[in-house]
């Protein structure tokens, strides 16, 4: 007989080893419906691992669309960072128009489980570039991208103050990798009292002229699946933070799992993967690709449990 649990996404054989996984476990947070692990006996053996070397050798990278903000609330869409510029402060209605419609053609290709990583990038690369084109003849101005940000309806996810306050208590560097808008995401942060300067982020920035107008994108495009590019080209720049050998890494995309490529000597890495979208196309391949996969989970509860394990809590 086989029997499912919620939180192993493997069949279990017999009813000796359901018993034996249910009440042995130091972690019971993975308990939660939403947590599918392919092996979880690794995954507390890293933490456990993890735990005993501090933080010290602790850094985390993540992503930052759909990942430390949220994909809906309410039953609503959240905006990436691309989408917040779609307002009428920044650009015209015919330019809304024509991203919408880049959206409408290439989302559904990026999450398509059926294609291949190889097939998706030459359209990842048209969709970016077509839009910051797009972005670059409007003149974007520097001065209303704070206000677009509040307007907008972006949210971090739930719980994630005490996510980004415990790093940055304990001193763990964060290094946000993001295919989104630089300029944007830090704005988002900045209105949510987060960033903090243990914070490093790799993105696409925009390149703005004297008179405050977008004039280009800054650097290499980051898209969602050239990310390990990124990681190796910024790794001299990020120094001392690729010596830490620890790495908890967060992202909604297979393409996240390349962004601690430029990590110099890896130990123990724990991936977790937020899985927003498609989930009954898409369960098998991210579990099999993440350590922890969370599914439709729009809170930070996982990432913060598991930093309860790591870091210390320092303050009240
Ligand atoms: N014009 C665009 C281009 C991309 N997006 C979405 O933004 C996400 C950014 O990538 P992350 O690395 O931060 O996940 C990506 O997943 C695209 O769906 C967009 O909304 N508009």
């Amino acid at each position: 007989m086989i029997y499912h649990i919620p939180w192993i996404y493997v069949p279990v054989r017999n009813a000796r080893a359901i018993w034996h996984q249910v009440t042995t476990s130091e972690f019971p947070e993975f308990a939660k419906a939403s947590v599918l692990m392919r092996d979880r006996s690794k995954v507390e053996t890293t933490i456990q691992a993890m735990q005993r070397a501090g933080p010290e050798a602790l850094q985390v990278i993540s992503d930052f669309d759909m990942t430390l903000s949220r994909f809906a609330h309410n039953g609503k869409r959240c905006p990436t960072t691309h989408n917040i510029l779609d307002n009428d402060l920044l650009i015209n209605d015919t330019c809304k128009k024509r991203i919408r419609e880049l959206l409408n053609t290439y989302y559904p290709i990026e999450i398509d489980a059926a294609r291949t990583i190889e097939d998706k990038r030459p359209h990842m690369v048209e969709w970016w570039t077509t839009v910051h084109d797009l972005l670059i003849q409007q003149k974007v101005r520097k001065d209303m991208l704070a206000q677009a940000v509040e307007e907008s309806s972006a949210m971090l996810r739930e719980g994630y103050k005490v996510f980004f306050d415990r790093l940055q208590e304990n001193q763990v560097p964060l290094l946000i990798f993001s295919a989104g808008v630089g300029d944007i995401l830090e704005e988002v942060m900045r209105q949510n009292h987060v960033f903090h300067p243990n914070i490093h982020v790799v993105s696409n920035y925009m390149d703005f002229n004297q008179c405050g107008e977008l004039q280009a994108f800054k650097g290499q495009l980051i898209h969602t699946f050239n990310k390990r590019e990124g990681a190796l080209l910024h790794a001299a720049r990020l120094g001392k933070l690729r010596e830490r050998p620890n790495i908890l890494l967060l992202g909604d995309s297979l393409g996240d799992l390349s962004m601690a490529d430029g990590v110099a000597k890896p130990q123990h890495t724990l991936t977790i993967g937020f899985l927003n979208d498609q989930v009954d196309e898409r369960k098998e391949s991210y579990v099999n690709s993440f350590d922890i996969v969370l599914v439709k989970d729009e809170t930070m509860d996982i990432p913060n449990d598991i930093l309860n394990y790591v870091t210390p809590v320092l303050t009240k």
